[in-house]
């Protein structure tokens, strides 16, 4: 069995006319669940659009089961779940899925949708157009439609957000198992304690790595009583560490001014 899921290297991407993220190295080991956190906007989006092969402008490795991420092969066996809803809101929930069932090449696609539909619970909404879901039941559909083609790897950008507690850690029971089974899932999350059901965390900060570590090591490298505090102790450090190195000793300022 491969060591690692996704192998990233000196990854750069620019968006806009802006270095988003510079200079990044991280792995994640195959069969795990990897947790990807960070404030908004240090590029945990980007990331994971860089894993799934969808951003321009990259520059450096990014290995994706040992493929280039990206490549036509690995078309099937990455499932991407993307932050804002990405179903057909005028097709049924069973619609819906038998199409993403159908990208994916599914041999049994009526079981295919079946199965997707009973791990995120929306049994008794099969043929309910999703544009008249709830918030949560949509995202639900996207989720779904990540799962039906049995990927390897999962990608799955804030899957829980707007669910509530209940459906959170039934969901995270499934990416237990889906793990369990063997599949890899990189999942970004802003719910602290979801950091917790992680085997893994890579803590972003302004397009860096702040850290990557265990659940376990995060509370006892910071000492600090939760994965919440944890995490902005982390965050705090790092700020600061950048304050100090803006303000650098003296001439550093007016050098990089030029
Ligand atoms: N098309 C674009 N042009 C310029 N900058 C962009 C573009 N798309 C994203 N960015 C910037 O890239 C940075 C990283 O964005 P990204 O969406 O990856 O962050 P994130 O960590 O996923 O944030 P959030 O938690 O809020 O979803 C942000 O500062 C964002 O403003």
């Amino acid at each position: 069995m491969r060591k690692n899921a996704v192998v990233i290297r000196d990854l750069r991407v620019v968006r806009g006319d802006r270095t988003v993220i510079d200079g990044l190295r991280l792995d994640v080991p195959a069969g795990s669940v990897v947790g990807l956190l960070g404030p908004s906007g240090s590029g945990k989006t980007t990331l994971m659009r860089a894993v799934v092969g969808v951003q321009d402008k990259v520059t450096g490795t990014v290995e994706v089961l040992d493929d280039v991420a990206g490549s036509p092969a690995l078309r099937h066996r990455v499932g991407y779940m993307t932050q804002d809803a990405s179903v057909y809101t005028d097709l049924t929930v069973v619609q819906n899925l038998r199409y993403f069932a159908a990208l994916a090449g599914v041999p049994s696609p009526g079981k295919a949708v079946a199965d997707a539909v009973a791990v995120v619970d929306l049994g008794g909404h099969e043929k309910q157009r999703v544009g008249t879901l709830s918030g949560g039941e949509r995202s639900r559909v996207s989720l779904a439609a990540a799962l039906v083609g049995d990927p390897e790897l999962l990608v799955l950008d804030e899957p829980t957000v707007g669910l509530d507690p209940v459906l959170r850690r039934d969901l995270w029971a499934v990416f237990r198992r889906l793990s369990a089974e063997g599949r890899t899932l990189l999942v970004s999350s802003h719910v602290m304690d979801e950091a917790t059901q992680c085997d893994r965390l890579l803590l972003m900060r302004a397009g860096g790595l702040v850290a990557d570590t265990t659940p376990d090591e995060l509370l006892t490298s910071t000492g600090a009583p939760d994965a919440e505090r944890a995490f902005l102790a982390l965050i705090d450090a790092a700020d600061a560490g950048s304050a100090t190195a803006d303000a650098g000793p003296a001439g550093t300022h007016e050098e990089t001014a030029r």
